[in-house]
């Protein structure tokens, strides 16, 4: 969830506050993809900001940071699956396409599952750069997805200037979903899709070996809600799952300007520093959880 080079826009709407439930970061992982020919689907989910490598190539054509499929030359439209890393409600999603300039899809459509554990079985991915899908899979893949529910119907996009890369689109619906399906229309290249939402647990069926639980865990669908300031690091990195890999993965506030020239200690022998900093974290539930 780093987030230190990435401004803020002033004009994104209020839900990129919320938890990204596809970054690998909290275990969103690319199930499929009809084709990765210039960079593979992972890309979309990787945490930091897209980068732009001026004059690298691979063997395939421009290095780009995102997922970017060939010029296609056979019917129909790339796609690819992603697995949440956090099931839960969609808010929001951002259609990155930071730096797919003159490659960007002119549109693109999102679907959504909520499915049971081995509901459909994906084909083993094979994550390679310059490589398709094989047909028969395409096929299978899509009988087995072409039907889940639209969350954004087809939609145009915009190019990936700073201006215009964020394609941000509310979502109004309430259901709690597992999977998405991300089709580009017809091919091309997007940076990152973020996935802009709450975890959805069911609290009754909390087990008593799983308590103490922790309520303020992103995928018990904690989220943070407002910050005294967050320059390096937004405070919703306190509540990822597992261990953060290093400083860019937590919530880090800029050094205050007016903090005094020179540190005096007062007469409790405390330092003498103005003010604090502050985050505030909704719990998933008000219930209450007690091992008695
Ligand atoms: N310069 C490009 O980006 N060309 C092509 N894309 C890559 N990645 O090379 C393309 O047009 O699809």
């Amino acid at each position: 969830m780093a987030q230190r080079s990435e401004k803020r826009l002033s004009d994104a709407p209020a839900f990129v506050d919320l938890n990204d439930l596809s970054c690998n970061r909290v275990g969103g992982k690319i199930l499929f993809a009809t084709d990765d020919w210039f960079a593979e689907a992972e890309n979309l989910l990787k945490p930091g900001p897209p980068e732009w490598h001026e004059g690298v190539f691979t063997s395939y054509g421009k290095w780009m940071d995102g997922w970017e499929t060939r010029r296609k030359r056979i019917p129909g439209h790339d796609w690819c699956i992603i697995k949440l890393g956090i099931a839960g409600v969609i808010k929001g999603l951002d259609i990155d396409t930071s730096y797919f300039t003159g490659n960007y899809p002119p549109k693109a459509s999102v679907q959504a599952a909520c499915l049971e554990k081995d509901h459909i079985v994906f084909p083993e991915r094979k994550s390679l750069m310059g490589s398709e899908a094989p047909a028969d899979w395409i096929k299978k893949m899509a009988a087995a997805t072409e039907l889940w529910t639209d969350i954004l119907p087809m939609t145009e996009l915009r190019p990936g200037y700073p201006s215009t890369a964020h394609n941000f689109f509310c979502i109004n619906n309430s259901q709690r979903w597992t999977h998405l399906r991300l089709n580009i229309y017809p091919d091309g290249g997007v940076a990152r899709l973020r996935v802009y939402g709450l975890a959805v647990k069911d609290w009754t069926q909390i087990t008593y070996k799983e308590i103490p639980v922790d309520l303020a865990a992103m995928e018990n669908g904690g989220s943070a809600v407002g910050w005294s300031n967050m320059h390096y690091g937004h405070p919703r990195n306190l509540i990822a799952p597992g261990s953060a890999a290093n400083m860019g993965d937590g919530w880090e506030t800029a050094r205050r300007l007016d903090r005094p020239s020179v540190l005096e200690l007062g007469e409790d022998e405390c330092l003498k520093v103005p003010g604090f900093e502050w985050s505030v974290i909704r719990l998933g539930t008000s219930r209450n959880y007690k091992k008695d």
